[in-house]
């Protein structure tokens, strides 16, 4: 189980372009296809299994929308900003 950070440790932490909301931090991904956004979902689906930690993928026209958080802890923890810096590897 990994320990909830605290307010000054999520804005410290938080990975570029991402945004917090309540218990969860979210990033909107835009591409030049809606087949783009697909396999970018597909991609992060694959990290998080790797991390076993699973975003809410949301995917639309030219746009994936990710909403990370910690469901067993209640919150944001570093296992969300560690999978949101991944994701962001994924989308460069
Ligand atoms: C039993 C529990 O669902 C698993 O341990 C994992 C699966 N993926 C998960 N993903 C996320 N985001 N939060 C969790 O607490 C979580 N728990």
């Amino acid at each position: 189980m990994a320990d909830l950070l605290d307010d000054d440790e999520i804005s410290d932490r938080l990975p570029a372009g991402w945004e917090r909301e309540g218990d969860e931090i979210v990033r909107t991904f835009e591409f030049d296809s809606y087949l783009e956004g697909v396999g970018f979902a597909a991609g992060a689906g694959g990290l998080a299994e790797e991390a076993f930690h699973h975003p809410e993928l949301t995917i639309s026209w030219q746009e994936v929308e990710v909403r990370l958080t910690s469901h067993e802890e209640g919150g944001i923890t570093d296992q969300d900003v560690d999978l949101a810096e991944r994701f962001n590897e994924l989308a460069d």
